[in-house]
């Protein structure tokens, strides 16, 4: 895979060079609420402008279908974007329209302009490679050059991140170079007991990596919403909670492999749970009681692992050698149900062992909660992305970066 740096080697002066980044992030309406994805793009946006190159940044933000929708725009990302750079950002308010185009061709060197949404178009995720390689080489048209640089999706065999990159040179950016370096190390040495824990809201595409996990870890303690598809193959009741229905038998599955293999699986033993899904914006106060895992009242949904789970959580976290986490515990957006997520991220700092923190929100929920990010080993911006490279995959994104 060739780097940045080789690119920078060969010059980039006025050369037209397409970042896929992810800038997918969290957002309070118009207000970022952590910027660490953002942050994370920076050395590539930096070296790239510093060499005189005009630069053309596109990510996705979200999961619109396929059709612009406000409520992903990345104006607010892209303003964010200058104001980290300290410098002005164009912004082109369409994805491959005629804004896009005026503001690729009103580059000058060393500028940046950020396209809109990726997934406004629904050539991105399409599942038909003719739609994705038409819209790939709609964006061939605004660059010169490829820099591969959005880790959090690297996964996904999108237009952007799989087919773009085999129209043109490409180069893998700084981000998916120290990501990469950090996490082939947790595949080619991992030091034991390798403890995993998951948790999060994109359950089925989460509970797919416990396959190969079951393989690879010592310990896997399961939380968030992907525990009630656990608690329901147990044969407890989960309420109106998070529910992957047609897992619940690949689950059982799951349990009956760990016990052969001898890898323990630990769900919770107490869950925090309400009628209501709280309010993110004003913060309120959430009516909620604990109840232990198995008397999830009907009407109520789980929305944090409660202190008995976070009590047991800790101690199987304190003899870990190494420790992947990724996925939020509970809803950490609110007060009452962060107790989780911060019990875990403390358990992480705690502990001896090597520790990688992946994902989007869960990166943000580090963040947001008050804990240094000096004190974890490496915290990755892509949760399914590490989650995926960890089993050993073939990742769409870094297989087109290669030569
Ligand atoms: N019990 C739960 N029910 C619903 N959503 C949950 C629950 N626990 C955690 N979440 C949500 O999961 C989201 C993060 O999930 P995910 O995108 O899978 O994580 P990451 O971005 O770290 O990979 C958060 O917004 C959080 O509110
Ligand atoms: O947030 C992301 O992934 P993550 O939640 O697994 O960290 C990436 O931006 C990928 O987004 P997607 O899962 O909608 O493809």
């Amino acid at each position: 895979m060739k780097t940045i740096d080789d690119l920078l080697r060969q010059g980039v002066e006025g050369k037209r060079v397409f970042v896929r980044a992810d800038l997918n992030v969290p957002q309070d309406g118009t207000t970022i609420t952590d910027d660490g994805r953002i942050r994370a793009v920076l050395p590539t946006i930096k070296a790239l402008t510093a060499a005189g190159a005009k630069v053309v940044v596109a990510s996705h933000l979200g999961r619109p279908k396929g059709a612009p929708d406000p409520a992903f725009t990345l104006r607010f990302a892209a303003s964010r974007l200058g104001e980290l750079l300290g410098r002005p950002v164009a912004f082109a308010g369409d994805t491959i329209g005629s804004e896009a185009h005026a503001a690729v061709a009103g580059l000058d060197n060393g500028q940046v302009a950020v396209l809109e949404n990726l997934r406004f178009h629904p050539g991105e995720t399409s599942k038909d490679p003719a739609e994705r390689a038409e819209l790939a080489a709609r964006l061939a048209a605004f660059a010169d050059v490829y820099v591969g640089d959005g880790f959090g999706a690297v996964h996904r065999q999108h237009a952007s991140v799989a087919e773009l990159p085999r129209l043109m040179p490409k180069y893998a950016g700084y981000l998916i170079a120290t990501e990469v370096g950090v996490l082939r190390k947790l595949t080619e040495d991992v030091r034991r007991p390798y403890v995993v824990v998951l948790g999060g809201a994109k359950v089925s595409d989460k509970l797919a990596v416990i396959d190969q996990l079951l393989d690879k870890a010592d310990r896997l303690l399961i939380g968030g919403g992907m525990a009630y598809t656990f608690l329901k193959a147990k044969g407890y009741e989960v309420g109106i909670s998070l529910l992957q229905e047609d897992q619940v038998p690949i689950v059982t599955e799951y349990m009956q492999r760990a016990e052969k293999n001898g890898v323990e699986l630990v769900l919770p033993v107490d869950i925090l749970a309400a009628a209501e899904f709280p309010d993110l914006k004003t913060k309120a106060p959430a009516d909620h009681v604990t109840v232990d895992a198995d008397k999830i009242p009907s009407d109520k949904e789980g929305l944090d692992i409660g202190p008995r789970t976070r009590e047991l959580y800790a101690s199987k976290l304190a003899d870990a050698a190494t420790i992947f986490w990724n996925g939020p515990l509970g809803v950490f957006e609110h007060p009452d149900y962060a107790g989780g997520t911060r019990a875990i991220a403390q358990a992480l700092v705690d502990s001896d062992a090597f520790t990688v923190v992946g994902g989007g929100d869960s990166a943000a929920a580090v963040r947001t909660l008050g804990f240094d990010e000096n004190a974890f080993g490496h915290i990755s911006t892509g949760g399914g992305a590490s989650l995926e490279y960890l089993e050993g995959k073939t990742l769409p994104g870094l297989a087109a970066l290669e030569d």
